[in-house]
């Protein structure tokens, strides 16, 4: 069973303007809603590669509402939590440059908190937990690391797609895929990382610490994938960017769906890097044809 975790879901509100002008009256001329938030991304994206998964994580109120019916729709099973408050609407600003504005999202108790650590302790040997996003403030950021040790104890492959203090956290941990892009990685090492020899430097050190996949994703720039026995970079495909948000969660997505059926990493590797330019290439998240057209446009080289 593939579980992804999201403790601070979000719907994801893209407006496009065609001049935006802080400070004055805007008007946007497209708009969409998306159920979001890291993991549900990766939820959307493994299902459309055909790899039945379980959501589960925080929501609460009518947002809340609306991202359990867009994944009922979508036939996704969850298994959420409720929360009093109401999830967040995460702002996606699409001008000449992309703006993002993330809420800081519900409170969530102690005794919520317990709820879900109860799940993932149901989870068994051999299971997939990708716990992406950010921690809210009301969950102490070592939640991941918590969620990691359950994991360990019960032979659960444990993905962690996070940033800032619960990225450095989790660091250390026996992880199955970390995927931090260069800006979360170099925020980890309190360094600026701009090039592909740096982004390998400092990824080596993720593997060396107890992750056995590592991807940094750099944007346009290509990604780099690193295990025990290799280091690889891989270029992305040229097209017409759309939307980047759900990017890097689609390249979990993709990682993940590759690997769980051919258990090989440089295909996954490409795979990852194909579904994160797909999405990138599209309004909403990637579709298995677009991934499947891209795959042959990815190259890799030792790095
Ligand atoms: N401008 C782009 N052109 C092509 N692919 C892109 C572009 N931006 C992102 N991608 C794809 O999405 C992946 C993840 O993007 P990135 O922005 O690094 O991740 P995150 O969303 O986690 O910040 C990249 O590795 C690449 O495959
Ligand atoms: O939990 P965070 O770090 O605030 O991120 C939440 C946001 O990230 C997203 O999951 C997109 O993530 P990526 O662009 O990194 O793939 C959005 O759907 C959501 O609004």
């Amino acid at each position: 069973m593939i579980f992804t975790c999201t403790l601070n879901p979000s719907v994801d509100y893209v407006i496009h303007v065609d001049t935006f002008t802080p400070g004055g009256l805007n008007r946007g001329n497209k708009t969409f809603y998306y159920p979001g938030g890291k993991g549900i991304n990766v939820s959307r994206v493994l299902n459309r590669l055909g790899r039945s998964n379980t959501a589960i994580g925080f929501l609460g109120g009518f947002t809340g509402d609306f991202i359990k019916n867009e994944l009922t729709k979508e036939n996704i099973d969850h298994q959420f939590i409720a929360v009093n408050g109401t999830t967040r609407v995460n702002m996606k600003l699409k001008s000449t440059d992309e703006t993002e504005i993330n809420g800081p999202g519900p409170e969530i108790t102690a005794e919520q908190q317990e709820q879900l650590f109860k799940q993932i302790a149901e989870m068994s040997e051999g299971d997939y937990l990708v716990a992406a996003g950010s921690v809210p403030s009301t969950i102490a950021t070592d939640f991941y690391v918590q969620a990691a040790e359950l994991c360990r104890q019960n032979g659960v492959k444990m993905i962690a797609d996070t940033s800032s203090n619960a990225l450095k956290e989790i660091v250390g941990r026996e992880l199955f895929l970390v995927k931090p892009n260069h800006h979360e990685l170099g925020e980890l090492f309190d360094t600026a990382i701009t090039t592909h020899e740096q982004a390998a430097h400092y990824g080596k050190q993720l593997q060396q610490k107890g992750a056995r996949h590592v991807i940094i994703s750099m944007g346009g720039n290509g990604a780099i994938y690193i295990n025990k026995d290799t280091c690889l970079r891989a270029n992305v495909p040229s097209g017409q960017v759309k939307n980047t948000v759900g990017s890097g969660d689609s390249m979990v997505a993709g990682f993940l769906s590759s690997y769980v059926k051919t258990k090989d990493p440089v295909l996954s590797f490409k795979t990852a890097v194909a579904a994160g330019s797909a999405t990138a290439f599209s309004d909403d998240l990637c579709e298995q044809e677009d991934v499947e057209a891209l795959l042959s446009k990815i190259t890799t080289e030792a790095l």
